[in-house]
């Protein structure tokens, strides 16, 4: 998903010796971080080396600081926990510990050290790093090591990845690790909420998270709580009275269930911690409410990496040995963040400053600061989640002339995040005093079925309609591919009949064509002269103006479960290779990320398309893989075909070829997920980036208000997508995104921003690609 620097590493001088090491509470997707480390250094001609448990291993040195080989790493990308362990180490938080850790390092000649670990972890690396001449001179003194032998080890190489379930690290928006995290605590959440509605209960849900709210708000966000703690922003000193009257109105509305969920380093406004056993006496005795606490734990911690953490565990390991071959003496050492979905390198002082700098604030109490050195997207989230729990606030609502009636429609296929940015949408229309209008089954719904009886397509939704739709898949009010071309006439009537001021579009392709379409009919019919956004979703991720539509990232959790099982059949056979067929069109985005997240062999897209060249090499290089680990290994291959890759070479085609031409040494067998890649649930991802999107959405159509129907029309951004473009999110004009930057015939973005991340895929497989005039056979 994310853009990466893809310069071919440069080797300054020698050969270099890199350690990785992981450090801190263990996060889902270090061990996928310590493969791309291991195989970009040995495919970069380094040598690569792992230090086991965190600090402890470099403190204690000897056999805790091994050297890896490729086929060490084989198979890590689908683990949980870090496979070469991890500590908490109180010798290292003291000089000598780290005296002695430098002096180890420098025994196995490790010039650069990759530490994937959370703020604590980091806060170590970066006082080793500053800390190091010192080091190395006292070690000198002290007769640990002589003048020649620390000579080489002038200059510490250190590269942060930033590994914990917390998200808890300044000047990155997303943790290695803190996804997954979500993505179990929302499984449970979303569990818990079947059996609070059931009983009509209350429950209180504590999450992991130590100094930092981030899992709270975001799985507030996503599973639709009724009330957050967070350390960072306290509730107000009157929160108890708050609290109960936010319960007691979601409950007068209808709600059979209450789910408050509280970050385990959740204070009020004077740092007095705020402990689930109040929050549940509050509750039962202020509200009535029968409730109970949950207290999830390490659960938290537990299982494989989800598809987002995979792909930002490879991607950020990558970077990590391109900054440790690019860097100089005189090079800062980085941390690799992401902001949005651009891999970037920041400094590890400033990152380590900024992030302790969020504990002070909070520790004086200005929270106001604390929440703006967290990233901008945290306080967006914030308010997002504010506006949709403040229903029915006077305060909150629009003077009736800004007030709007917003249609809402489902366009093309099924995704994941769909109905909860209906349920978002609709929360902020009511909040603000708009009204939310469904247009059920997509236009064809609309031109249809608009007037039958007893209730037609087009419906308002109330709060409590939507109020359970987060969790859910596919699409409550109905999508469909039809297009608002095929009856344009009646389309613009029932835009006028019921008094659509503005339209809020959720789909793919068709969407985009849809609002397209509607965009240059505005010269003929006035109905469409209204403000119009389109959130981009679909499985595909083929929208162009923007880098992710929602129900991208739970297509590829799909698909990684699916592969994840598909790989341990291939293990357990031994010699054996499954071609597999992923959606996306014309588009390779789902087939390349899943493939970075599973490690494939290789990854066949449309953009690329199959040749027999490409099959012959890569037969070969089975071959080769299959001789050296002589049936022992234990890791099944899988190949990713894009349904499109090619019209000849089918899944089915490719995966006999594979077979036939193997000479008996492996066997292949093909599968298809199919429409399994639409998903289930939503994955957290697709359901927070669709409130928050949606809210702005609306915030942009807001925009509009008091302007003149041709004034709306002569405005290009009053048909305008919202996307995420490199570090940002913002909206683009449909206009501008349509002429310039679509692909129409293949249906997908002229420039796709991620093409270049095959050749990371390839990369860590060791597959060589071959290009089609290249004749090997
Ligand atoms: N100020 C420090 N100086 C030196 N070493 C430190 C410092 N802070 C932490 N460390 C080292 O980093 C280790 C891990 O730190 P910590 O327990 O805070 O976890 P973390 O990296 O923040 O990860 P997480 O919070 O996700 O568990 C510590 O056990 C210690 O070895
Ligand atoms: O696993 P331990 O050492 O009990 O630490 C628990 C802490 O670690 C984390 O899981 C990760 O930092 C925190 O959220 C939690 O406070
Ligand atoms: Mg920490």
């Amino acid at each position: 998903m994310a853009q990466v620097n893809l310069a071919p590493p440069q080797m300054p001088e020698g050969k270099k010796r890199i350690a990785v090491m992981t450090s801190g509470g263990d996060a889902p997707g270090m061990s996928g971080a310590v493969r791309a480390v291991v195989r970009q250094t040995i495919a970069s001609g380094c040598d690569a080396f792992a230090v086991y448990e965190g600090y402890e291993g470099l403190v204690q040195g000897g056999d805790m600081i091994k050297q890896m080989y490729w086929e060490d790493v084989r198979g890590w990308l689908s683990e949980g926990g870090t496979l070469i362990g991890t500590a908490r180490c109180m010798a290292f938080k003291e000089r000598p510990g780290r005296l002695q850790a430098a002096k180890n390092m420098i025994a196995k000649g490790i010039d650069a050290l990759v530490i994937c670990g959370g703020d604590g972890s980091l806060t170590g690396a970066d006082k080793f790093r500053g800390e190091w001449p010192s080091l190395v001179q006292e070690l000198v003194e002290k007769k640990m090591c002589t003048a020649e032998e620390v000579e080489p080890f002038k200059h510490l190489n250190v590269v942060g990845l930033v590994g914990s379930i917390d998200n808890d690290m300044s000047s990155t928006d997303a943790t290695i690790g803190c996804y997954s995290s979500l993505q179990r605590i929302c499984q449970a959440v979303d569990f818990i909420d079947a059996t609070a509605f059931s009983h009509q209960r209350a429950f209180v849900i504590e999450v992991m998270g130590r100094h930092c709210g981030w899992l709270a708000l975001m799985a507030g966000v996503s599973c639709g709580a009724d009330f957050v703690f967070l350390p960072e922003n306290p509730p107000s000193t009157d929160w108890e009275k708050d609290m109960c009257d936010i319960v007691k109105k979601h409950r007068t509305l209808g709600k059979r269930k209450t789910i408050v969920i509280v970050a385990e380093g959740a204070h009020d406004r004077d740092l007095n911690p705020i402990k689930p056993s109040k929050v549940k006496d509050l509750l039962s005795n202020e509200v009535g409410l029968d409730t109970r606490v949950t207290t999830l734990g390490h659960v938290q911690r537990g299982g494989t990496a989800c598809a987002y953490d995979r792909m930002l565990a490879t991607l950020q390991g990558v970077e990590a040995v391109k900054a440790v071959l690019e860097a100089t003496p005189e090079t800062p050492s980085p941390v690799i963040c992401i902001v949005e979905n651009k891999i970037v390198r920041k400094s590890l002082l400033d990152a380590v400053a900024l992030t302790h700098k969020v504990a002070d604030a909070i520790e004086s109490k200005d929270f106001g600061t604390a929440m703006k050195l967290r990233d901008a997207e945290f306080t967006e989230y914030f308010n997002a989640y504010n506006i949709m729990t403040s229903t029915e606030k006077e305060e909150m609502k629009l003077p009736q002339e800004k007030r709007l009636r917003v249609g809402i429609i489902h366009v093309g296929a099924p995704a994941g995040g769909m109905n909860a940015a209906t349920r978002a949408v609709t929360a902020y229309c009511l909040t603000r005093g708009h009204t939310p209008v469904a247009i059920h089954n997509g236009f064809p719904g609309l031109c249809r079925h608009h007037d039958d009886k007893p209730e037609g397509s087009v419906r308002e939704i109330s709060w409590l309609d939507a109020e359970n739709w987060g969790a859910k898949g596919g699409s409550e009010i109905g999508t469909n591919r039809g297009l608002p071309s095929e009856d344009f006439d009646t389309t613009a009537m029932c835009f006028e009949k019921y008094k659509i001021d503005a339209l809020f579009v959720v789909g793919g392709f068709e969407a985009f064509t849809a609002v397209s379409e509607l965009r240059k009919a505005r010269s003929k019919y006035d109905a469409f002269k209204i403000p119009m956004v389109i959130l981009p979703a679909t499985v595909s991720n083929n929208v162009p103006g923007t880098e992710y539509s929602i129900g991208s990232d739970t297509c590829l959790n799909a698909l990684i479960d699916y592969c994840d099982a598909i790989k341990q059949s291939a293990a357990a056979s031994r010699r054996r290779v499954f071609v597999v067929e992923t959606q996306g069109g014309a588009s390779g985005y789902v087939a390349t990320i899943a493939g970075l997240s599973i490690g494939a062999v290789a990854v066949y897209t449309p953009e690329e398309g199959i040749h027999l060249n490409m099959l012959a090499s890569d037969i070969k290089h089975l071959k080769e893989q299959f001789a050296q680990d002589k049936g022992q290994n234990r890791s099944g291959k899988i190949i990713l075909r894009n349904e499109k890759a090619s019209k000849t070479y089918t899944t089915e085609i490719v995966a006999n070829i594979i077979r036939e031409e193997s000479g008996g040494r492996f066997d292949s067998r093909f599968a298809v997920p199919g429409h399994v890649q639409q998903g289930g649930v939503p994955s957290p991802m697709d359901r927070v980036r669709a409130v928050r999107f949606g809210v702005k959405s609306l915030q942009h159509i807001e925009t509009f208000t008091g302007k003149s129907k041709d004034e709306i029309a002569a405005d290009p951004m009053s048909a305008a997508l919202i996307g995420v473009r490199g570090a940002k999110v913002g909206f683009s004009s449909m206009e501008k995104v349509e002429t310039e930057e679509t692909d129409w015939k293949d249906r997908r973005p002229k420039n796709e921003f991620w093409t270049d991340l095959t050749q990371i895929v390839d990369t860590l497989s060791g597959r060589k690609r071959v290009k089609k005039e290249e004749v090997l056979i």
